[in-house]
């Protein structure tokens, strides 16, 4: 599904990633670890075409991310809150991109549904402007207007940061959902070790843009990155 080859991306001088080829397939849970810097937003970047690789390409469904736009129909992300636009309410925001994906406010509604216990009731008919929510209720908007129009592949950086452990528990189990029963490739990145480990079949870490290991997650993975990190 997605096909990263010979990938290198400088900053005047300075290579920060050079992951060489990798290889996920069609509704793989897919988890990026590595420390502050080691290169995890910027191969999400890549992938979003939000920047130039410096060598090599991603391709995504057979669409190479930086000449064609035709990987973003099938595509859904939630990198940051420079997702969000401010001065709508969330359910502005929901049917905004409800429409992008060519779903109208009835398909909208029916999405959100399904995400009542998530919202935690904070999120929809409250009138606020997404610029007025808490942090961690602007991830959950971010986060589920992704899931908006059934993409095939869902990028999301840190979706577990600044979300309370009751609303983080609740997250995992969308993501193994979406992967596991409706084949939706999703790539995380996260801090959390224990999370990451949770909900993703594989794991990759990155350090100083390079992949150093690449884990088929099993009962033995969680104490392998512990042990990794604490070197
Ligand atoms: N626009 C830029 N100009 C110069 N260097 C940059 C730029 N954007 C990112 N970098 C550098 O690229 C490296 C990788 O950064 P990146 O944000 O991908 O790391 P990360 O793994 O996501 O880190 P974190 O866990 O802190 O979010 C860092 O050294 C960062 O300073």
């Amino acid at each position: 599904m997605i096909t990263t080859s010979n990938l290198t991306k400088k900053y005047g001088g300075t290579q920060v990633l050079n992951m060489g080829s990798l290889e996920i397939p069609k509704g793989q849970s897919f988890g990026l670890v590595g420390n502050n810097g080691a290169g995890k937003t910027t191969y999400f970047s890549l992938l979003l075409d939000l920047i130039k690789p410096s060598t090599g390409f991603i391709n995504s469904n057979a669409v190479q991310v930086n000449t064609s736009e035709d990987w973003k129909p099938f595509t859904a992300s939630f990198i940051d809150e420079s997702f969000l636009i401010g001065y709508l309410t969330p359910e502005e925001y929901f049917y905004f991109v409800g429409e992008l994906r060519g779903q109208n406010k009835a398909d909208v509604n029916k999405v959100l549904l399904q995400f009542q216990d998530f919202f935690h009731d904070e999120i929809l008919g409250k009138r606020k402007y997404l610029r007025d929510l808490s942090k961690g209720n602007q991830k959950k908007v971010g986060i589920v207007a992704a899931l908006i129009g059934s993409p095939e592949v869902v990028i999301l950086d840190e979706p577990f940061a600044n979300l309370d452990p009751t609303t983080q528990i609740r997250l995992k189990s969308i993501i193994k959902d979406i992967a596991e029963t409706q084949g939706v490739t999703v790539l995380i990145s996260s801090h959390d070790l224990l999370h990451i480990t949770d909900v993703c079949e594989r794991i990759v870490v990155l350090e100083k843009g390079e992949i150093v290991k690449d884990l088929e997650t099993n009962t033995e993975t969680l104490k392998e990155l512990e042990a990794h990190f604490a070197n």
